[in-house]
């Protein structure tokens, strides 16, 4: 287990080429956000447009577009029932994030499958919050597509079937190999399995432990995804990134916000890309 280091940072955040336009930054469709967890979708949604996204979908309930657009008019919107857009929209992108918000009813989960069923190989798919858990249930098989799943410990106890105390690093990484997926378990001590190593996040601080703070992190993933050709390299600096801002507002704050990371992470990115 390596463990990382603000070195993954310029390594990762480069220096905007001048001649370069929003299509060189990546198109990101979300998708989540049913009637009750539209905030979860707008959470994940705003972190990948501040994380530097190009262009950004957000397919969520319609109840939820009016608040969306009022947080975050730079998203664009698109109704979750209406299947032939959704289709188009997760096909027009190069990363589709799926659970934030979603939940885990019926229509969520045909939701889920008309997502796995449209994503190519030539797409980053990334599986977080209900998507997870309802893939366990379920017994889906994932696409056959680039996968970065994040859990946190007990949808990865879901996932994995790895009970939170047994969740060892050599369970892990075994569990990881055989879903062929970079998996983010979360916890106070993030690690990160991709297809060559294994990582430690050494930071975060429980002033994150609120509501929200995935979904910020799914968003921020899709975000540096859709920029940084290494893929590697762009989960392991959105998780350092993410709780490294978070250690660095918890110095004064008794409890960090998600919305304080996502505004937080457009000086951050200036300040740790490379020179
Ligand atoms: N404002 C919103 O709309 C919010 C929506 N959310 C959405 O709600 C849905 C359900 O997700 P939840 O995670 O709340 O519910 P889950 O039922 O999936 O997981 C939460 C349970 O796991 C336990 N747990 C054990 N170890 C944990 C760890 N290391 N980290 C986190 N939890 C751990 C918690 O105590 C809790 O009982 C997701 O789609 C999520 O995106 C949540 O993110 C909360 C905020
Ligand atoms: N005590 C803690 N120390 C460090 N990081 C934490 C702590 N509690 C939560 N986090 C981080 O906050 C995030 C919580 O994710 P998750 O449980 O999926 O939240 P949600 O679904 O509510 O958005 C993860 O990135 C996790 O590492
Ligand atoms: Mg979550």
């Amino acid at each position: 287990m390596e463990t990382l280091t603000a070195a993954i940072l310029p390594q990762t955040i480069r220096q905007r080429p001048a001649n370069s336009h929003k299509g060189t930054y990546g198109r990101v469709t979300l998708v989540g956000g049913n009637r009750n967890f539209g905030g979860a979708i707008l959470m994940a949604s705003a972190a990948a447009v501040y994380a530097g996204a190009g262009l950004v979908t957000t397919i969520t309930d319609a109840s939820n577009q009016s608040s969306l657009h009022a947080r975050l008019p730079e998203a664009m919107f698109a109704d979750m029932r209406q299947t032939t857009q959704l289709t188009d929209l997760v096909a027009g992108a190069d990363v589709v994030v799926i659970g934030p918000g979603l939940g885990t009813d019926d229509a969520a989960l045909a939701t889920l499958q008309q997502v796995f069923q449209t994503v190519t190989a030539q797409q980053t798919l990334v599986v977080d919050g209900s998507a997870i858990t309802l893939v366990a249930q379920h017994h889906l098989t994932l696409p056959a597509v680039p996968l970065v799943l994040t859990p946190h410990q007990m949808e990865w106890q879901r996932l994995s079937g790895i009970a939170i105390a047994d969740q060892t690093p050599e369970r892990n990484r075994a569990a990881a190999n055989q879903l062929n997926a970079t998996v983010v378990v979360k916890s106070h001590r993030t690690q990160i399995y991709t297809p060559t190593g294994s990582f430690q996040n050494p930071l975060g601080t429980p002033a994150q432990a609120t509501g929200g703070m995935g979904d910020t992190l799914a968003g921020m993933v899709g975000g540096f995804l859709a920029q940084f050709s290494d893929h590697q390299d762009a989960v392991l600096a959105a998780v350092y990134t993410h709780s490294a801002i978070a250690e660095a507002l918890a110095a004064s704050q008794y409890v960090v916000l998600p919305h304080q990371i996502i505004d937080a992470l457009p000086q951050y990115m200036h300040d740790h890309q490379a020179h």
